[in-house]
Order: C-alpha cells, then structure tokens, then sequence
C-alpha cells in the first residue's frame, strides 16, 4: 500500500448467494480528498461502504484504513475511521447533548472535543432539545457530530442528502467542506444527486453492476473553480464584469463556482477581487462536469 492513501482497497469480491455484486473493486483515497461515489441503483456502493466499515465481509480482497488492514487489525483500522450509513442510531428520548455525552464518555472523548463538535455542526441552540424533536437535517448533524467524536482521519457517508431540504443540502456541503480544511479529513460519500457530487466532490469513483468503471475525471472545456471568499456577493459582481453570469453559481455564504473558458479573463477577475480588499479564502480547480461524466460512463443506463 501506497503511504500517501488514507485508504486502499483492492481486489474486492462479495457474493449474496451465488450472485456476485462485487467484483475485483479496487480504489484509493488520497489525504484531504473527498470522493464522491456514483452508479446506478443496486450497482454496489452500499456493499462496498458496508465492507470498508467491517459492518459485512467480503469474500475475498482487502481494505486498509489509514494503513490498517480492516480484517487483520480491525481495531486500529476502524478507529481510523467514522461513517453515517443509513440514518444515525440516536436515543430519540434523550436530548442531543445527552446523546453525544453518552457515547463520548464510552469512547472516553475529553468534553472539549464534545464542545468544539456542537458548536462545529451549528447545534449548539437546539442540544438541550429531545433528539426525537429535532428535523432530519438536525438528526445528521447530531450523528455527525459523534462520528467525529474520535477525530478520525477518514469519513464514509451512504447517500448523506437523502431527506434533505435545500438548505440542509448546503448546510451539509459546507459543513464538509469546511471538515476537510479544519480537521484535515478524506471523504467517500454516495450520492445520487449529480449536482450535489458536482459542488462536494474532489473526484469521483464510478461502480456499475459491482464493477469500478474507468472514470475521465476531466472533459475538454468543462474547468471550473471553486472560490471561497468573504464576500459573496461583490465577489459575484466583480466577475459578472468579465465572465458571463450564466458562469458564476454562489453556492453558500462563502462559495462560488465558475466556469472558466478564459483563464486570462479570470486572473484579471482574480487581480480584481484582491484590490477590493476581499479575502479569497481558498481557490481549487475542479475538473469535472459529472453530468457529462455520468452520460459518458453509463450512456442510457439511467437509474
Ligand atoms: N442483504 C442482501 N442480500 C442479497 N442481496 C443483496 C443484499 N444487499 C444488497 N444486495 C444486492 O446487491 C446488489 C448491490 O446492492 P447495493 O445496495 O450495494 O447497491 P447500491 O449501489 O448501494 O444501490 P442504491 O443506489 O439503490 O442504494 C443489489 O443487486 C442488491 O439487490
């Protein structure tokens, strides 16, 4: 296994019966990434999520969390790592503080951490309320909040915008996004929404009928930027002086999206942006377009 992953799996084969739904699966997941996994209904990805979480086994292959082998030395590997899959286990007659104080004190998680968690999730309001009264996105961020107890290197979510209204969609991105900066964390995350994994994810991994498909992570004229900045909506206007505002997408408080055709035009936008005092907070280019990706890899093999 290569040092730099933070996860490897190799070679993985899982049968239900004498139907096999995985099929010599193998990928890797660099420091800091997050991975956003797609494929049809019933093409694998939650086999394959339950594998790396020691929750099924596989048949044959491996999976090593942080250089853990998951079979050979389970504990170490799993402490690694935390994942959401299928809604949060949570005491719905217990409040959230409750419910995150119950399993820090089995995990024996210092009350600083438990602190720094609700306060993370945006909770810190609602975690004297009974956790039976608290909405779907509350419910995930609770769970959330103790999967990080641990601070663990590497995070799995199964389909984690599932029951989510829009603006617990973006809670949710930026509360990831902002997971991956401050804790230096990976993610793997399922998602059916194409557009969701478009604004999460660093790259994709594509599974098709138990099958990892070669992905073209980059299509001709598809660049795009994501820029987090201080200020939204000058940000915005600065750009609209350039770029076309059919480009430009505010995806949060402080994010935006731009598709970029003319790198010169965006540095001057870029040069623009800095002399009116806005701090860009941080800048990455992302090379896919996943709808173009999802045609090219499945054609009309749609959902
Ligand atoms: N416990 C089980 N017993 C038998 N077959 C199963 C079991 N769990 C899953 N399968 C089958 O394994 C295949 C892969 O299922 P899996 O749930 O991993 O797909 P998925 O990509 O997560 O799909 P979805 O997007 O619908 O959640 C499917 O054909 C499914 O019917």
């Amino acid at each position: 296994m290569s040092e730099n992953y933070v996860v490897t799996v190799e070679n993985l084969n899982k049968y239900y019966g004498k139907r096999q739904v995985l099929k010599d699966v193998s990928f890797h997941i660099c420091p800091n990434e997050i991975v956003g996994f797609i494929g049809p209904n019933g093409a694998g990805k939650s086999t394959t999520m339950k594998c790396m979480c020691n929750l099924i086994f596989p048949d044959s292959g491996t999976i090593c969390i942080g250089g853990y082998d998951i079979l050979k030395e389970r504990d170490k590997a799993l402490s690694c790592q935390a994942a959401l899959i299928e809604s949060p286990g949570l005491y719905m007659d217990m409040t959230g503080k409750e419910n995150i104080n119950l399993i820090a004190k089995m995990r024996k998680v210092p009350k600083e951490r438990v602190n720094e968690l609700i306060e993370f999730t945006g909770l810190d309001k609602k975690i004297n309320l009974k956790a039976g009264k608290y909405s779907m996105g509350m419910k995930q961020r609770l769970g959330l909040a103790i999967a990080l107890l641990s601070k663990p290197q590497f995070l799995i979510l199964d389909e984690p915008t599932n029951g989510l209204d829009p603006t617990g969609i973006i809670d949710l991105r930026n509360t990831l996004h902002n997971l991956v900066k401050e804790e230096k964390i990976s993610i793997l995350f399922s998602s059916h929404q194409l557009g969701e994994i478009e604004k999460l994810a660093n790259r994709i991994i594509c599974i098709n009928n138990g099958r990892i498909i070669d992905t073209p992570q980059a299509l001709d004229g598809n660049m795009h930027y994501i820029l987090q900045v201080s200020d939204v909506i000058n940000t915005k206007k600065i750009l609209e002086q350039r770029i076309a505002n059919d480009k430009i997408e505010v995806l949060g408080t402080d994010s935006l999206k731009v598709m970029v055709d003319d790198q010169e035009l965006f540095s001057e936008s870029l040069k623009e942006i800095l002399n009116q005092d806005i701090k860009i907070l941080d800048i990455y280019k992302m090379e896919l377009d996943i709808e173009s990706i999802y045609q090219e890899v499945y054609g009309d093999h749609h959902e």
